[in-house]
């Protein structure tokens, strides 16, 4: 996951490759509940791992259940069996509606038929979700709900015991949010003494919602009656949850929508597979693929997986009631942009009251972008764009804007013209920790960029300049790739010497560097199976690296698997030729130094440090006459590009330099 203040990604160009859903969070949450509910031990595969399952966790974990993960990787829950362990509990639940909605009814009818206090808190959007039509249905059955901020929102406290009134039909709103009503659904087994029955007041949105409710609930031994038209439902006298023993969750198909989005806009040649949803799904977001189709998508589809590729284009746009796709449906304001005329998506009221007013958001991050976009209270309209700008995507702490958001760096699609393509700027791109956390990872590995599009910072600079502390902090601000090119030179070196090479013998040398079996994995470098790290960092290495990279054999055999470390989202890169010979149209180079007698410090220091022990005179003597060699070779000598920035950090901590580094590649980006 990418926690970082934002990630650039450059334009991209294409899509093809296979992508493994994370699972559903809708199914995830519901499952989790009725497992902690349930008597006995329900053991969960390819559970979703996300900010919503973890506050859901938590919760359950408060409440009295055990859960067990496993070596294969299942979570066992063992429920409560309906008895709370605790007759006090805070949880809080962070922005997880599919937590705060089906705890708060649970909790309150258990409450009230056994006894106890229980509060329920989120972050700050959270209390600003309307709760209020879930907590009047309860209230008239006789729970005791407290408001404890502003009346009809979270925080809430739920207390007991209090006497139900289960013979009359208890009534929700199913207008404004299908989660007051699967609630009900999820909690209402737990003390039905007799047959319960909901109405719902104004029509149903989000059916497919409620039909996971009530497969799920099938699965776990409550069979619910409802009516044909969705307002009436019955839960049988006497129903108990029973554990099923083992439930599979499906792909989100919610998540595969990005995917789907992908392969009709970008998989020109090859498909975009998508693993975890398909024909057998009973997700309503699925639904999504009659959209994308609408839209001129190419969709091959089988029980558990998805083939998507590129048919009409540009796009068609589209005018479509979403209410059966809400939350995929904001994938298609940002397809909208590749399409043949205004895309209009209408009855999305729900938006409003989602993680943030998704209605204003996308308006106003598609705007950034310079779209024409109109909205009303429950539509929004998005006309095709031409001429992009680059833009810096706000994401309201929503995964959703985040995710749709990366199919806006496909722009070059749109408008071949040289040089119009244009990166896009995703702000707090951790927010997809909620129902995707390596979302950006895994669509990194599907889409293809031009190489020059990549972006590259090279930092070169003598021995114990600091050029690894930097680069690598400066990677990580902006979670970019590492290329510590000296590594690669003392791998050689190494390599050569153990083989009982001389080092002088560049084409011998250079002959090697095929063979190598290198692996650069979890910060440690391997070398046929072995952890050569420490071997690596000695100065002795270091000089043999010098020694061996003074041939240019061996500085061409090593080009191409520097230029191969190029890649999504980018690449900074360290060493003596970075700027000049490796990446010599990389946009921000510097070339870092300190005076030989602070390096010679630094490196003594960081020598004493890691144990071993060292004499500054001679350290110094070892590094002037490694940068005489690396300054004196013929082969792309140590020297400063011509177009790069001069650093001397002697007087500099690290975050200095590194602050300074960054503020020259802002000032490089167009945003
Ligand atoms: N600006 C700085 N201020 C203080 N110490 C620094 C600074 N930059 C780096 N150092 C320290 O100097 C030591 C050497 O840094 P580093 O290993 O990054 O240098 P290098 O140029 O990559 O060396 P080499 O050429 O051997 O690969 C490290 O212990 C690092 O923490
Ligand atoms: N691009 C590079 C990187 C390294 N070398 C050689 C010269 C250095 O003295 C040696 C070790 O590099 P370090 O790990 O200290 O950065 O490798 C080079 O010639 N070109």
């Amino acid at each position: 996951m990418y926690k970082i203040p934002f990630l650039d990604l450059p334009p991209l160009r294409g899509a093809a490759g296979t992508v493994v859903l994370p699972g559903s969070k809708s199914i995830s949450n519901r499952v989790l509940l009725l497992a902690g509910l349930s008597d006995g031990v329900t053991r969960v595969h390819d559970l979703l791992a996300s900010d919503d399952t973890r506050v859901m966790l938590a919760a359950l974990q408060e409440l009295g259940c055990k859960l067990d993960r496993q070596a294969d990787g299942v979570l066992a829950v063992t429920g409560i069996g309906g008895r709370p362990r605790t007759e006090a509990a805070k949880l809080f639940l962070g922005n997880a509606g599919t937590a705060m909605r089906p705890l708060t009814a649970a909790l309150a009818l258990l409450a009230a038929t056994q006894g106890g206090s229980f509060e329920l808190s989120g972050v700050p959007r959270m209390h600003e979700r309307p709760i209020g039509d879930l907590v009047d249905a309860l209230r008239g059955l006789g729970c005791d709900i407290a408001c404890l901020g502003q009346e009809g929102y979270p925080p809430l406290r739920l207390s007991g015991p209090a006497r139900l009134t289960l013979d009359a039909p208890v009534r929700v709103r199913g207008d404004v949010s299908s989660q007051f009503l699967t609630a009900l659904l999820l909690a209402l087994p737990l003390v039905a003494t007799n047959d319960v029955v909901i109405e719902v007041t104004g029509e149903l949105i989000s059916k497919p919602y409620v039909h996971i409710t009530l497969e799920l609930l099938a699965h776990f031994g409550v069979q619910v009656r409802r009516d044909d038209d969705w307002q009436r439902f019955v839960i049988p006298a006497g129903s108990r949850y029973r554990s099923p023993g083992e439930v599979h969750i499906e792909g989100d198909a919610s998540s595969a929508s990005y995917f789907v989005a992908l392969g009709a806009i970008a998989a020109a040649d090859a498909p975009v597979r998508i693993e975890g949803v398909g024909s057998a799904s009973v997700q309503g977001d699925v639904r999504f693929l009659e959209a994308a189709q609408a839209m001129g998508a190419r969709v091959e589809i089988g029980a558990n997986w998805l083939e998507v590729r590129r048919g009409a284009w540009p796009l068609r746009a589209l005018d479509l009631d979403c209410n059966h796709i809400p939350d995929a449906a904001m994938t298609l304001a940002v397809m909208a942009l590749y399409a043949d005329g205004p895309t209009t998506l209408r009855n999305i009221a729900s938006w409003r009251v989602k993680e943030t007013d998704r209605i204003a958001a996308m308006a106003a991050e598609l705007r950034k972008l310079d779209a024409e976009v109109e909205e009303g209270p429950d539509w929004l309209r998005v006309h095709p764009l031409k001429a992009w700008r680059p833009a810096s995507i706000h994401t309201y702490d929503d995964h959703r804007v985040a995710m749709c958001f990366s199919l806006a760096a496909f722009n070059g699609l749109q408008d071949d013209r040289r040089g119009a393509a244009v990166p896009v700027r995703i702000l707090d791109p951790q927010c997809v920790a909620k129902t995707f956390p390596d979302y950006f990872e895994t669509l990194f590995g599907v889409v293809r960029a031009e190489i020059e599009d990549i972006p590259v910072i090279t930092i070169d600079g003598p021995t114990a300049s600091g050029k690894g502390t930097l680069t690598d902090e400066v990677a990580k601000a902006l979670g970019y790739h590492v290329l510590d090119s000296g590594a690669l030179y003392r791998v050689t070196g190494l390599a050569a010497s153990r083989a009982g090479i001389d080092l002088d013998d560049g084409e011998a040398v250079a002959a090697l560097v095929p063979t190598l079996e290198l692996r650069f994995q979890d910060g440690q470098a391997l070398l046929d199976g072995e952890d050569v790290s420490a071997d690596l960092r000695l100065e002795a290495t270091g000089l043999m690296a010098s020694q061996v990279g003074a041939h240019p054999a061996v500085r061409r055999a090593l080009h191409q698997l520097q230029l191969d470390f190029r890649q999504l989202p980018g690449l900074v890169a360290d060493g003596r030729d970075m700027g000049t010979a490796i990446f010599p149209a990389a946009p921000l180079k510097v070339f870092l130094t300190a005076s030989a007698a602070t390096r010679a410090e630094r490196r003594h220091k960081q020598l004493i440090s890691k144990g071993l022990s060292a004499n500054i005179e001679g350290l110094r003597a070892d590094l002037e006459a490694r940068d005489a060699r690396d300054k004196g070779r013929s082969a792309s000598p140590l020297q400063a590009a011509a177009d790069a920035i001069e650093l001397d950090n002697s007087a500099q901590t690290i975050e200095q330099s590194r602050d300074l580094v960054l503020s020259w590649w802002r000032d490089r980006r167009p945003f």
